[in-house]
């Protein structure tokens, strides 16, 4: 009879979705029994995949196995008994004459067929669920979840404001070198103070060069290589502040500069913005603040056209090349860095792909990780059409990847509890990305990349590669495959988080012309990022007001004529750390505050999306050691991957 009540229900709500109502089974147009027999079987295919997976994972390898969505959202642990249910295999659906009521009596009745009376009462709130997730990945299609599918050009988001500007001249004009003067100020007010400091900063090449280093300080915490290359590939889907070509604010080099002899300036244009009602420069990034895995699909209908394979429409994959199973080459001169004509390299679903092997590395990762999906779900769902399968597929790794940021990620690069829990979409969350995160805190990572990218070909088998050697080689990963180079990530320490960074990104970035610690600063100061320690005032603590309260004291201070004029990036690294932590309270409280934003306000985060309690349970057991074990270069690879790939130990 619970049986019964749970169908009818399912098949009332989507009669009620649908805007129709009563007899789904049996009555309506052959298009509206078409559609409703898809949108089943894409339901189902959740099921499936959950079932085929599920029972591949070793239970006890995630506390979150034994863990069950409440209905409310929240976690609680469930019986084992409980959860060896769920992972029982269902049959697999089979074509038939009339697919709507077999399909529909299948998905829902099956569950009936294994559930106990206690678990029925569950169920009815779980099938329901299953619908409202599935109108939701349907409604992705029309609404289209990342915008990519019909957009012809890249979002152009504006980067969220919480802290107040501080521009030089108020209009957007960073300020680089003692000497040059901005706009008189009037009044004596504590904006006063703090521009006339701002007035006197140093040039940001002087800064770098105070934290000049032959070494680096290998990470104190045991953090791998994956700390800082995930970072970047999560950066790439969060942000890309486009430059403008007519405003260049190049920084200028001191003859005696102790490394750089070939140039006298360093390149910068000013980033794109726009003048808001009160005339003040806002920035603004070609990708939309969700982790919405456009790195992987892109931002454009163009770009996803290319990425999926010629045979997508029928597999629902993604395009791959050679038999390594590799990225495809861009042989359609699209939007590339390093060369839109460079048909040697790679194309991924972002510009930056080929910078360097670690992050050319994790893009091929994805691509694989969607191939996993959609072979997966095409194998166990022949009926479904490969738009469906593409889009089902998309959703998993999506969801996978926000599951891996929030719940692997961030935890290991802030600590456990630094962002709240998750409670449900909030509309009214503060949802941009916020400069300060996109010009100075995310850039953590430029402090904890190493001297050099490993190659860990197993077994102590290791060999190193420069990072010269790493920029826009995309052969190396022709020649050796993705194994050594994801791996060699998860084996090696990166470095301690600090205002240091490594020389090859110091001083040789990109044909000897670049200083990331200059662009950093700059950046920062283009944007009107305030200093340090207004940033960390705003977050309710004290400022630091003596180089001694600082990490690196006697460094800032030969630079610096204030602790009020340290810049936010070099400010942040050089704070004193949260007792146990790798980063400091402002850093942390920084990127805590606009992850959780970015997560609560939008509607297709998973645990918002995907109410199924068995699919959820199986991406909340996917770590990231599971995304690389089976996507390895041959089967099984790839399984000496510790479980916690953040850390060596
Ligand atoms: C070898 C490694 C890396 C290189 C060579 C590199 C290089 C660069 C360069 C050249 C820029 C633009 C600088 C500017 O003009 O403002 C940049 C921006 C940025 N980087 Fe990195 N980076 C690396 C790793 C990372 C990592 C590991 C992270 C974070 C974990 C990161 C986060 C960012 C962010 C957030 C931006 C701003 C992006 C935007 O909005 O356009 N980078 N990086």
């Amino acid at each position: 009879h619970d049986h019964v009540v749970v169908r009818d229900s399912v098949a009332q709500r989507i009669g009620t979705i649908r805007g129709g109502g009563g007899d789904r089974d049996g009555g309506g147009d052959g298009g509206d029994e078409d559609d409703d027999s898809r949108r089943i079987q894409v339901t189902w295919a959740l099921h499936v995949i959950v079932d085929t997976y599920a029972p591949t994972r070793t239970p006890t390898s995630s506390a979150v196995t034994n863990a069950a969505p409440d209905n409310d959202g929240s976690m609680k642990p469930t019986s084992s008994a409980n959860s060896k249910r769920t992972y029982s295999r269902r049959p697999t659906p089979m074509r038939t004459s009339s697919p709507t009521s077999l399909s529909m009596s299948m998905a829902f009745g099956g569950i009936g067929d294994i559930a106990t009376n206690e678990t029925v009462a569950s169920s009815t709130e779980s099938e329901l669920y299953d619908v409202t997730s599935f109108e939701a990945i349907m409604q992705s299609q029309q609404s289209n979840i990342t915008g990519t599918t019909d957009r012809i050009e890249p979002p152009s988001t504006l980067l969220l404001r919480i802290e107040s500007a501080s521009y030089s001249d108020y209009m957007g004009c960073p300020y680089f070198a003692a000497g040059s003067s901005p706009d008189a100020t009037t009044g004596a007010s504590d904006e006063h103070r703090r521009r006339e400091q701002r007035n006197s900063l140093p040039n940001p090449r002087d800064v770098s060069n105070a934290f000049h280093a032959d070494g680096s300080i290998i990470n104190t915490h045991g953090a791998s290589d994956w700390m800082w290359a995930f970072g970047q590939f999560l950066t790439h889907d969060l942000s890309d502040v486009n430059v403008t070509d007519d405003r260049s604010c190049d920084i200028p080099i001191s003859s005696h500069d102790p490394y750089l002899h070939n140039i006298t300036s360093i390149p910068m244009s000013r980033s794109k913005s726009r003048l808001d009602s009160r005339n003040v420069s806002q920035q603004l990034s070609d990708m939309t603040p969700t982790i919405d895995a456009e790195n992987v699909y892109g931002t454009t209908s163009s770009r996803l056209d290319y990425i999926r394979s010629d045979d997508s429409a029928i597999t629902g994959r993604l395009r791959t090349s050679g038999e390594k199973n590799l990225l495809p080459k861009n042989v359609m001169n699209l939007t590339n860095g390093g060369g839109d004509d460079r048909d040697d390299f790679f194309l991924a679903g972002d510009h930056r792909a080929n910078q360097n092997l670690p992050l050319l590395a994790t893009h091929t990762l994805w691509v694989r990780e969607h191939n996993y999906w959609a072979d997966t779900i095409g194998e166990y769902m022949p009926d479904l059409d490969g738009d469906d399968i593409f889009e089902v597929a998309r959703v998993m790794v999506r969801a996978i990847m926000q599951k891996i940021v929030y719940d692997e990620y961030l935890p290991s690069l802030l600590g456990e509890g630094s962002i709240p829990e998750y409670d449900g979409y909030k509309e009214d969350a503060n949802t941009g990305l916020e400069n300060v995160v996109s010009s100075c805190a995310l850039r953590i990572g430029h402090t904890l990349v190493g001297q050099y990218v490993t190659k860990d070909y197993g077994k102590g088998d290791v060999a190193h590669l420069s990072h010269l050697e790493s920029f826009f080689a995309p052969d190396q990963i022709e020649t050796y495959g993705l194994d050594p180079f994801l791996r060699g990530l998860a084996t090696n320490k990166c470095d301690e988080i600090d205002p240091y960074i490594v020389p090859d990104l110091r001083n040789h970035l990109f044909l000897d012309k670049f200083d990331l610690l200059s662009l950093n600063i700059g950046r920062a100061r283009d944007h009107g990022i305030p200093d340090f320690n207004t940033i960390r005032e705003s977050l309710g603590y004290p400022r630091l007001d003596s180089f001694d309260d600082f990490l690196f004291g006697r460094e800032l201070a030969s630079v610096y004529g204030d602790t009020g004029q340290i810049d936010c990036w070099v400010g942040m690294n050089a704070e004193p750390r949260v007792e146990g932590l790798m980063v400091g309270p402002t850093q942390r409280a920084i990127l805590a505050r606009n992850f959780a934003n970015i997560r609560d306000g939008d509607a297709y985060f998973y645990r918002n999306l995907l109410r199924d309690p068995e699919l959820l349970r199986a991406i909340e057991a996917t770590t990231f050691a599971d995304v690389i074990r089976r996507n390895s270069d041959s089967p099984h690879s790839l399984d000496d991957i510790r479980g916690n790939v953040f850390f060596v130990r």
